[in-house]
């Protein structure tokens, strides 16, 4: 893929997740830096108005805290960095609340640990209520859920929580503003002669090399967990943007494709690296048997499934969830993400797509099954 298609991609792409880090917010540890916020809630109020959904990771509430207790070094003890993160976080989501009410969006506490997102169930209703969220058009605002957190299940930076958020919302962009103004070649306090990397393919080797550590004492993971965390992004077929959150109007700019900061790339086209994501990732939790034109019309001509295609279903599942695909004969043909649960695929089998609303009282989909999360077996 060449820069300037890759760039415009961005530009085509719905769902976003930016990641806010400490130094940037806190301007330096001045306290949190309320007219950055209210730029970017403003820049994110209009991506959303360009129908781009987008779901924060903020960083900074240790920083904020130690700024309201008077603290000039950051803790050693973590039942010290604990009691700062619970004192900066509620002062933090008050300052976005106040940010984004301006510009008419809802916001939403979102406080995550590892258990959120390795326990099965918990990572499916933390993933189904982020989208509804989403689709009641509110900004999640998410952080790692520090007072609680201890060594062992800690994610450690947000760097990380961002790549994994964008995995569970499957994200198109995963959007990382820092105080740097991308992946430089060097670590450029140390190097003025660094240059800035302006594309890659995330999973290059050499990237890591180039990504240094934090000097900020504020933020945890520098270059290095932004590089890792592109490519855990790019598992999912996100691609990751690095760049300098200061920068004027950054994020409208980098939605419009340009040229600014680092952008990162998963290795294959994006959708078939997500679809095998897809595949590895989720359990199968029903089946919906076919018919032969049905059946065809997937393998062969890269079509959408539809309810009037399907002549059974089995299992209980959700909205969401994965489901196999068996063709007359037995044979899997197909697993994808089911866009009714299993009682409505009940009521909708068999019929065509424009009876749905007369049998649910709702449509929210044409499709049982859109093409673009279907993998072919
Ligand atoms: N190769 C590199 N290119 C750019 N910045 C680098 C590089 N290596 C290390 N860094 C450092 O990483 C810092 C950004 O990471 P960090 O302090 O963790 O920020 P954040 O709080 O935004 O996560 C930069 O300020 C820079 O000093
Ligand atoms: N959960 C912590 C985040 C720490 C962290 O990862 O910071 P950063 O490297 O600046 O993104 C906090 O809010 O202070």
């Amino acid at each position: 893929m060449d820069s300037i298609s890759a760039r415009q991609q961005l530009s085509a792409s719905k769902r976003w997740v930016i990641k806010i880090g400490s130094a940037l917010l806190t301007d330096n540890g001045r306290g949190v830096n309320r007219a950055a916020i209210q730029n970017w809630a403003g820049q994110i109020g209009a991506l959303r108005r360009q129908g781009i959904e987008v779901v924060l990771v903020s960083s900074g509430a240790v920083a904020a805290g130690m700024d309201r207790l008077g603290w000039r070094r950051r803790p050693e003890s973590v039942h010290q960095l604990q009691a700062a993160a619970a004192v900066g976080q509620s002062h933090l989501v008050q300052v976005y609340e106040h940010a984004f009410g301006q510009y008419d969006c809802r916001t939403a506490q979102i406080l995550l640990d590892h258990d959120d997102l390795s326990n099965r169930t918990r990572y499916l209703n933390a993933r189904s209520t982020l989208k509804t969220l989403l689709s009641l058009g509110a900004v999640p605002i998410i952080n790692e859920n520090d007072t609680v957190v201890t060594d062992e299940i800690r994610f450690g930076d947000n760097d990380t929580l961002g790549a994994l958020v964008a995995n569970l919302v499957e994200a198109d962009v995963l959007l990382i503003l820092t105080d740097a103004d991308g992946l430089f070649t060097q670590d450029p306090r140390d190097n003025p002669d660094a240059e800035l990397v302006r594309e890659a393919v995330a999973t290059d080797p050499r990237l890591v090399a180039m990504a240094g550590d934090s000097r900020s004492g504020l933020g945890r993971g520098g270059m290095s967990t932004k590089v890792r965390a592109a490519q855990l992004a790019a598992r999912s077929g996100a691609c990751t943007v690095i760049v300098g959150g200061a920068i004027d109007s950054v994020i409208e700019r980098v939605a419009t494709g340009e040229n600014l900061g680092t952008l990162l790339l998963p290795e294959a086209d994006p959708l078939a690296a997500r679809k095998r994501w897809l595949a590895g990732q989720l359990q199968v939790r029903g089946e919906l048997v076919l018919d032969a034109g049905a059946a065809r019309a997937l393998r062969s001509q890269g079509k959408s499934l539809l309810p009037v295609g399907v002549t059974a279903v089995s299992g209980r599942f959700h909205r969401g969830e994965l489901v196999s695909c068996i063709g007359p004969g037995g044979e899997e043909v197909a697993r994808g993400l089911v866009n009714y649960d299993s009682t409505e695929a009940q009521r909708i089998l068999g019929q065509s797509s424009a009876e749905i609303l007369e049998l649910l009282g709702y449509r929210d989909d044409d499709e049982l099954i859109h093409r673009d999360n279907l993998i072919l077996l």
